[in-house]
């Protein structure tokens, strides 16, 4: 379903991109996308399964709305782990992720380091929950442009996990921020 999933979000930015001022006939688009809903609807297993489905096995996820390539939500960020315990990833954003013009919404960017700070721990060997995530914005962090965000684990004491990380473009710092988390985990739906 990658495939479906990157033409939802193709067609995503191609809506906010159009606009209204256009000739498109945009009623007879959403009669089609209307469709197209429809028909995965009527194939889709009840809600309990597909979670079943989505958290099987003990790893990483396909379906957050970071890196999960099966989510049109994501961007999606592909993150790798480097041998100093950190995590990297570089991604470009389009107009659905805007907050001021022409730059990466404040919420969208606390969102990618939510997720990159839990995968950091997790390649670091111990997770958790975010009890806290403070994020400093620095300068606004531009979209169409390539973004590198980071995160690394720093310590553990006892349940206490800490994380530290950031967004930079171009070299340069846009958002730094720093997590605790709590190292416990709703159990995986079987
Ligand atoms: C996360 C799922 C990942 C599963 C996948 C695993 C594989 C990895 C793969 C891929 C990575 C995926 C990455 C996902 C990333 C996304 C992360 C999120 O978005 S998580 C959702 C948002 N967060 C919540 O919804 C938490 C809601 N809050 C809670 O559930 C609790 O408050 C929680 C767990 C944070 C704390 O639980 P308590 O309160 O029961 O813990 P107590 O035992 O009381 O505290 C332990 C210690 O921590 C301190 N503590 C707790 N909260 C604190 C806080 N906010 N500030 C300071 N200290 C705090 C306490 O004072 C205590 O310290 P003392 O041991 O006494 O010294």
């Amino acid at each position: 379903m990658d495939g479906a999933a990157a033409a939802a979000r193709r067609v995503i930015s191609a809506l906010l991109r159009t606009g209204d001022d256009t000739a498109a006939d945009m009623a007879g688009m959403a009669k089609q996308l209307h469709a197209v809903a429809d028909q995965l609807e009527e194939h889709a297993p009840a809600r309990e399964t597909r979670l079943v489905n989505m958290w099987r096995g003990d790893g990483i996820t396909r379906h957050d709305p970071v890196t999960g390539p099966e989510n049109a939500l994501a961007p999606p960020l592909r993150l790798t782990g480097r041998a100093d315990g950190s995590v990297e990833g570089t991604v470009t954003l389009g107009i659905a992720y805007q907050g001021p013009p022409g730059c990466v919404h404040g919420g969208v960017s606390a969102l990618l380091l939510d997720h990159t700070f839990g995968v950091a721990n997790h390649w670091a060997g111990l997770s958790g929950m975010t009890a806290e995530l403070t994020l400093r914005y620095r300068r606004p962090s531009p979209l169409f442009e390539p973004l590198t965000i980071t995160g690394r684990q720093i310590s553990v004491d006892g349940a206490k996990i800490r994380t530290v990380g950031g967004i930079a473009a171009g070299g340069r710092d846009c958002v730094t921020a720093e997590g605790l988390f709590i190292a416990k985990h709703l159990p995986r739906p079987r």
